[in-house]
Order: C-alpha cells, then structure tokens, then sequence
C-alpha cells in the first residue's frame, strides 16, 4: 500500500455485467496530495463510469486501486477510510428529488449540516449566490443547481469526484466555484476529479489532463507540458517541429470565444443585482 497517493489505480478494468466490451481497460491514476485531475473525453467514454468505481459505486476485479493507501473494497481494512470524507456529485445526486419538494433554501441546507459547518455555508451561499429565502420547487435549474453545490461541498471533502454538474450555471458563477475548488485544493491539500464536457476558464486550472476515449487512457499532458500559442496555424508549426524536450508537450490555439465577454457582463449583471 501506497500512501503517498490520494488515488492509485494501477491497471484498473472494469466490465458490465452482461457486456462483452470493457467498460474501462488498464487505467492508470497517480493523484497526489492538492492534485486536480481534468477527464476529457467523448459521451461514452468511461469518464462516469471510473468516478462512480473511485466512488464505490462500481466493484471492481480486475487491477489495482488505492484510495488514501487502502483498498476501498477489502472489507478488513476499507474501515481506515472512515476519516476521510470522499465526496461524489454526478447526475444520480443532481437528480435527487428532496431538493425539488416546496422546502426553503435555508431549512434544507441546515438539514444537511449547514449549522454545523457554519463557516463554510456562508461562503458557499454568497460565491453562488444563493438566496436562502427561496423555495426549491420555484428555483430555476440553474439556481437549484446551486443550492445542491451549495450541500455538496458543505462539508469539508478530501477527495471530490465532480461529474458534469455545472452546465446549468452561468458563467459568473461557474467560474467562481472553479476559483473556490482551486483554492479548496492549493489550501488544504484535498483532490478532485472533474469530467466535463465545458472547457472555458479550465485551461490551467487542472495539474493534469486526461484524454478518455473507449474506456481507455489515450493521452495525458501535465499542466507544465500544456503550451497555449496564438493559433492554430502557431500550434501546427510547434507540433511539426522535432521535440527537444524530453516531455511531450501539447500546443493549443487560443479560441476565439465569447467567454471573456459574458463574463464581464455578468459582472455586471452581479454589481446591479447587489444595489437593488
Ligand atoms: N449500467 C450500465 N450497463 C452497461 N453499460 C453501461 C452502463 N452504464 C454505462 N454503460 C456503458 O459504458 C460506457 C461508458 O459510459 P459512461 O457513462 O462512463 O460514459 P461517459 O464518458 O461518462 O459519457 P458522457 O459524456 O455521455 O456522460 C458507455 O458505452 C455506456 O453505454
């Protein structure tokens, strides 16, 4: 046992029951204390499927896989994960239906512990902006959504698996969360693994990022080894030149994107909204 890693997985397989293809084949993680780890990969990838095994959800055979030095699924010693508070938000905890009833913000954050991580509620309610007056079967998407964030990092994690649950939040508020999980990470020296199917504001946020495709490991460039140029024609000619690091690197054309604009607006949106 290893437990120098946060997570370790060393040739992780995983199979359906019933299916003939490999849902994940010899997946290798190595994440470290204050590690943030980026999956990208298309729908169907096996993305969901490893944060739901690293979640254990999913048992899994084949290989190896260690979180905080421990087999999560041996029984005589998944006990020494008892202090460590292994958080998961994918599409099954988004779609829990409590936070859907006629209940108000404040009454279900507190049914969560709100009261007793005091601190942290407040902070959490103001970077997402969250009216504790509101009432959850009023609440848009988007604002439900918050709520949710808002209890599911409430409590302090030391590793958090994050499944796609920000595509209903704008960018303002999206951002500010990546800020706060940044900052989560480089404070206290917890993890997180973040699939995502949304890219902006993510370019150095992650250590490493991952390319998932077929339940296998395709690619994986660390964020030193990640080199932004100003287009694609710049990013074609770097490629084309002989490497003479001993790393590969990856070169990626800046876009042109309208997220530094709408971001700047609903800044303002925001500073509008506060006189009021
Ligand atoms: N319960 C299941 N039984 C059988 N196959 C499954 C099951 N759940 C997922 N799969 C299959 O496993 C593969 C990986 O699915 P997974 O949900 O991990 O993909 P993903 O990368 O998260 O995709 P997305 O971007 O669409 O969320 C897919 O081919 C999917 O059909």
């Amino acid at each position: 046992m290893s437990d120098e890693y946060v997570v370790f997985t060393d040739k992780l397989t995983f199979q359906y029951p019933d299916e003939k293809r490999l849902g994940l084949s010899n997946i290798d993680v190595q994440l470290k204390k204050g590690d943030k780890l980026l999956l990208v990969g298309p729908n169907g990838a096996g993305k969901s499927t490893l944060l739901k095994i690293l979640a254990g959800k999913k048992l899994v055979r084949r290989g190896r896989i260690e979180l905080f030095g421990v087999n999560p699924f041996d029984l005589r010693s998944n006990f020494m994960l008892n202090d460590k508070t292994i958080v998961y938000l994918g599409t099954e905890w988004a779609n829990n239906e409590i936070t859907k009833r006629d209940i108000r913000v404040d009454e279900l954050i507190r049914s969560v512990g709100g009261d007793v991580y005091s601190k942290r509620r407040d902070q959490l309610v103001d970077l997402l902006e969250i009216d504790t007056r509101w009432r959850m079967n009023r609440c848009s998407d988007g604002e439900r959504r918050r709520v949710q964030l808002c209890m599911g990092l409430l409590k302090p994690f030391d590793l958090l698996l994050l499944d796609e649950v920000t595509i209903d939040l704008d960018v303002l508020v999206r951002q500010r969360l990546l800020q706060f999980l940044y900052d989560e990470t480089d404070r206290r020296g917890c993890c997180i693994i973040y699939a995502t199917h949304i890219f902006d504001g993510l370019g150095r946020w992650a250590d490493r990022v991952v390319h998932l495709s077929g339940g296998e490991f395709v690619e994986a460039y660390d964020r030193d080894n990640v080199v932004f140029v100003d287009t694609d024609a710049d990013a074609a000619a770097r490629r084309a030149q002989p490497a003479d690091a001993s790393v590969a690197q990856l070169f990626v054309a800046k876009v042109a994107s309208l997220y530094p604009v709408a971001l700047q607006w609903l800044s303002r949106d925001h500073v509008t909204r506060a006189a009021q």
